[in-house]
């Protein structure tokens, strides 16, 4: 890993030299800087943030001004990782000025160097307008969280022809609308790896098999640290839930025993001051 940062050539020079682009969310300053550290390409400031941080169901209510908040706290984290804010429901779907606006905000305020929207062909000229407005875009096809109450579920798509054929055209058009890259969520290996071939940008999968050219998690999934639901495409690297189950019940106990604070955490003061307070 090289420490120069991670820009939008980054990603485009990643495929060329057939070097995988490694992508986690994170949705604050601690974390971020982690995971900068331990040198991740990509940040994603994620609408999962909904629900992994806010305890929503789904990331619907998720507005635009949570992600602000959120991007300000990771792109304070990042230094090599390029930070991507996603842009939440009804953002960009209801004019083309409002979402260059929107996305705008996730860049000035937030200070992410690219946002992500979900979506194929309806919002191609969205993605037009952002990418006119010098922001850059990645796409995300495939299992689109925000259009839960049309798929009824959080669901593998692009498993039928139908499915598959549009998702294949969307991948076409949305790298045609100026995208950098494209993320693939929850859809068939082989169909992730037909379109990673037919496309110039690099796809980042998430469920969608070892053929994309890089991979994203949530990273409390990654971590084991959320466990309200774990999708099949999760590897948990740590078992996080336990451990902080395990320190917060020594530090429980040691607080009713008084082992804790020690000597090593107290402040002292000198005698004759305390005497005179008697
Ligand atoms: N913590 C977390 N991780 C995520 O990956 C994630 C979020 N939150 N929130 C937003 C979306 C929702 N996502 C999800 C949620 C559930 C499944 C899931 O349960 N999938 C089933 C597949 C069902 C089928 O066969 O169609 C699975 O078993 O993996 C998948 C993606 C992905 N995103
Ligand atoms: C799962 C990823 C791709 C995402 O969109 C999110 O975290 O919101
Ligand atoms: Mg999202």
């Amino acid at each position: 890993m090289s420490n120069k940062k991670f820009t939008v050539s980054s990603f485009l020079k990643a495929k060329k030299d057939d070097e995988k682009i490694s992508m986690l969310t994170a949705y604050d300053y601690s974390t971020a800087k982690l995971l900068d550290e331990a040198g991740v390409d990509s940040l994603l400031v994620g609408d999962s943030l909904g629900m992994v941080m806010l305890g929503y169901e789904n990331t619907l209510q998720v507005t635009v001004d949570d992600m602000v908040h959120h991007c300000k706290a990771v792109t304070r984290g990042a230094k090599r990782a390029m930070v991507i804010g996603d842009m939440p429901f009804l953002s960009y779907h209801i004019s083309v000025e409002d979402t260059i606006r929107n996305a705008g905000r996730l860049v000035q305020e937030g200070g992410a160097h690219a946002v992500k929207l979900e979506g194929g062909r309806e919002v191609v000229d969205k993605i037009k307008a952002i990418v006119d407005a010098q922001i850059p875009v990645i796409g995300h096809l495939g299992l689109t969280p925000q259009s839960i109450n049309i798929f009824g579920g959080f669901k593998v798509q692009g498993k039928n022809e139908e499915q598959a054929q549009k998702i294949v055209e969307d991948a076409l058009l949305l790298q045609e609308a100026g995208v950098f890259a494209i993320v693939l969520e929850c859809v068939p290996e082989k169909l992730a790896k037909l379109i990673s071939e037919k496309l110039k940008v690099p796809t980042i999968g998430i469920g969608a098999g070892k053929y994309c050219d890089g991979q994203v998690l949530v990273t409390q999934d990654m971590l084991g640290m959320y466990t309200d639901f774990v999708p099949k495409f999760v590897k948990q690297y740590s078992n996080l839930c336990d451990s902080i189950k395990e320190s917060t019940k020594r530090y429980i106990e040691e607080i009713k025993e008084g082992q804790f604070p020690a000597k090593e955490h107290t402040f002292k003061m000198d005698d004759e001051v305390l005497e005179k307070l008697y």
